[in-house]
C-alpha cells in the first residue's frame, strides 16, 4: 500500500529507525552496520532500510534536510508504519566557544524559527524536547565509550543562509549549543503521536571558530555517532 513518500508494506520497518538527513548515509549504514539489509524504499531516492543490529530488527532511513522534509517521513513512520522511536544521527554547526568539532550534541529540546507548531493552534509557545528514556541511554551510551558529550538546546531552523548576520549571536546568548534544521519537527512529530524521539548530533563545523572537520573526520565523527545509536 505505502504512502505518497514512502513504498513499504506494512510490518517492513522495524520499531526503532535510525534517521540520517542524507539517504547515502542511510544505505552506508544499511551496508556497513546492519546485517541481512532489505531496502524498502527508494521513492524520491529517499532510502531506507530494515536488518538486524545483534539480533534485534531495526531500520535506518533518510529524512532529508530541513523541517518539510523530516515532518512528512516521521509523521508517515509513527502513524502509517507504528513506527515506536526515530532517532536522528545528523551534524550540525557549533554556536558555543565550549562546543568543538567532532563533539556528540544531543538536543535535549529544539529551539526553532519554524512555523511548524502553528498547525496545533495552542495558547502558548510548545516546547519540542527528547524523550527521556532514549537521552539517558544515550548519554550513558557515549559516557562508556569515553567520548564528549553535550546535553542542551539546539535551533532547529528554517534557514541555511540567513540575511541577518545577527541571529546566530542572539540564539548564543541563550545558550544554545548547535544549530540545524531538522530535530523541532521529529521532536514535535513524536509529542503529537504519543511516541518517542531523540536527535544526536555531530559537530562538522564551527560558526564562531574558522574551524571544519576533513570529509575523513567528518565520516569518523559520523561511524562513532552511529555505534552510539546502535547500542544505546
Ligand atoms: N542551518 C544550519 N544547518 C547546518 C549547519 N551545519 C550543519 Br552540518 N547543518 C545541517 O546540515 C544541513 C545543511 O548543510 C542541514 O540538514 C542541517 O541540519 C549550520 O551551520 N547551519
Amino acid at each position: 500500500m505505502g504512502t505518497p513518500h514512502n513504498e513499504a508494506e506494512k510490518g517492513e520497518i522495524a520499531k526503532r529507525v535510525l534517521m540520517p538527513g542524507d539517504p547515502l548515509r542511510a544505505k552506508y549504514i544499511a551496508e556497513h552496520f546492519l546485517k541481512d539489509a532489505v531496502c524498502f524504499n527508494t521513492v524520491r531516492n529517499m532510502l531506507g532500510y530494515t536488518g538486524t543490529y545483534k539480533g534485534e530488527k531495526i531500520s535506518v532511513m533518510g529524512g532529508g534536510m530541513g523541517v518539510p522534509s523530516v515532518g512528512i517521513y516521521t509523521y508517515e513512520l509513527y502513524h502509517e508504519y507504528e513506527v515506536e522511536e526515530i532517532i536522528r544521527i545528523g551534524s550540525a554547526g557549533a554556536l558555543q566557544d565550549d562546543v568543538d568539532l567532532r563533539d556528540v550534541v544531543i538536543a535535549v529540546g529544539a529551539c526553532t524559527d519554524s512555523n511548524y507548531a502553528a498547525q496545533y493552534n495552542l495558547p502558548g509557545t510548545f516546547a519540542p524536547i527528547a524523550d527521556y528514556e532514549l537521552l539517558e541511554s544515550a548519554v550513558n551510551t557515549v559516557r562508556e565509550k569515553g567520548l564528549t558529550v553535550r546535553a542542551g538546546n539546539v535551533l532547529t531552523s528554517d534557514v541555511f543562509y540567513n540575511d541577518d548576520p545577527t541571529v546566530n549571536d542572539r540564539w548564543r546568548k541563550m545558550g544554545v549549543l548547535a544549530v540545524e534544521m531538522e530535530a523541532a519537527a521529529l521532536y514535535m512529530n513524536a509529542a503529537r503521536a504519543g511516541k518517542k524521539a531523540l536527535c544526536m548530533l555531530t559537530i562538522s563545523d564551527h560558526l564562531y571558530k574558522d574551524e571544519k572537520l576533513s570529509a575523513r573526520e567528518r565520516q569518523l565523527g559520523f561511524d562513532n555517532m552511529i555505534q552510539i545509536a546502535l547500542d544505546m
